[in-house]
């Protein structure tokens, strides 16, 4: 029965190498096909998002809708890896929640580059060191993380996707229990994202920030009167025990990320543009470049104000908008804001990516699973 049973699995699985050598060698296909057209960026987000989601909802459920997802995310990261080697530049150390989205988004055959700061991700796209980089842009929690948000308004690259991760932090240390806990090591956004747990459960405790949440669990490691905050993963990376899970003050605790390349996406149907943009010191000089986006029918999803860096106290507004750029509205209201704004710049029209679904809930589309497509 059990021999039996194996024999069975075995030749499933020469059947299924198979096929993926076959899918290999379509991929590289396809790769010529691109190379044609002068196509220049083999990875297509949108894409690899349709054929997730039809495969999840295709399958029937005995091979569970996520697991088809976590198969093919593999599938096409080893299938690109064929067409075009990427190599992808991220907020490291090993360990940060930055690492987990760059997994998530190109899988485990890209090549990544680990690099120490935000700046450091940019200017390894910039310089072609890296093709793609992944940063943190804002939190649900905590808002905007400023260096992105500086660093696209000076640089030159593009936002081309995006990826909401949610972000569950637990508390790493040797010791056994809280009380024996002196000091709490992590990155400031991590702090800030569980300020009231600390005070509650370590209100004795020194709290220390550090360079990324993985730089607190090697700190955490080293002494065990230490604890750090971060990912579950970190526990494993680094080997310091789990203490307490989910101890974010807010449950759906989460961060959204971007990929930065020299090139943004093209028009999936479902699209977001971020820009920057500037305004005299006049009354009503912002509202009369909003009024442009709200004319033209353009939502807008987020606002954000940063010092300009050029003179004292005047500032530039960082906005997110539903569209995508060549949509005729949104050239549209591009083109009013251009006349009102002293300065519009446009950092990328990207597929809108869903905040994920609450814990027992399922995403508005996975649910009710649809027949055979
Ligand atoms: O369809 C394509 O454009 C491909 O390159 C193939 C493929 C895949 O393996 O399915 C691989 C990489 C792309 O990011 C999207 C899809």
């Amino acid at each position: 029965m059990l021999a039996g049973a194996r024999a069975r699995i075995d030749a499933l699985d020469d059947e299924i190498l198979d096929l993926l050598e076959k899918r290999a060698d379509i991929a590289r296909e396809i790769a010529v096909a691109k190379q044609k057209a002068k196509i220049e960026s083999f990875h297509d987000p949108e894409r690899e998002r349709q054929v997730l989601e039809r495969l999840a909802h295709r399958g029937e459920g005995r091979f569970p809708p996520d697991a088809v997802r976590a198969v093919f995310r593999e599938v096409m990261s080893a299938c690109l890896s064929v067409e075009q080697p990427l190599r992808v530049a991220y907020l490291g150390p090993e360990g940060t929640f930055s690492q987990m989205a760059a997994r998530h988004l190109f899988g485990l055959s890209a090549r990544y580059r680990e690099c120490a700061t935000i700046d450091a991700v940019f200017d390894a796209v910039q310089s072609r060191d890296a093709t793609y980089g992944v940063v943190p842009i804002e939190n649900s929690t905590e808002g905007a993380v400023s260096m992105t948000s500086d660093a696209l308004l000076d640089g030159q690259l593009l936002i081309r996707q995006e990826y909401i991760l949610p972000v569950s932090h637990c508390l790493l240390t040797r010791a056994s229990s809280l009380s024996a806990i002196d000091t709490v090591y992590s990155h400031p956004q991590a702090l800030a994202q569980c300020r009231l747990w600390i005070a509650k459960h370590l209100p004795r405790a020194q709290v220390v920030q550090t360079t990324s949440t993985a730089a607190a669990a090697r700190e955490a490691q080293a002494d065990d009167r230490a604890a750090a905050i971060g990912a579950a993963i970190a526990s494993e990376i680094h080997d310091v025990p789990i203490l307490s899970r989910n101890i974010q003050d807010r449950p759906e605790n989460a961060t959204r990320f971007v990929v930065l390349g020299h090139d943004d996406a093209k028009p999936s149907g479902r699209d977001r543009t971020t820009l920057a943009f500037g305004v005299t010191h006049h009354e009503g000089a912002l509202r009369r470049v909003l009024t442009e986006f709200e004319t033209a029918g353009v939502n807008l999803t987020r606002i954000e104000s940063r010092p300009s860096r050029q003179k004292a106290w005047q500032y530039v507004f960082l906005v997110d908008v539903e569209g995508h750029r060549d949509s005729p509205e949104l050239a549209k209201a591009l083109k009013g804001a251009r006349h009102s704004a002293t300065f519009v710049k446009v950092i990328g029209s990207y597929p809108r990516s869903d905040p994920p679904a609450p814990k027992g809930k399922p995403s508005p589309k996975t649910r009710g699973r649809k027949g055979k497509g």
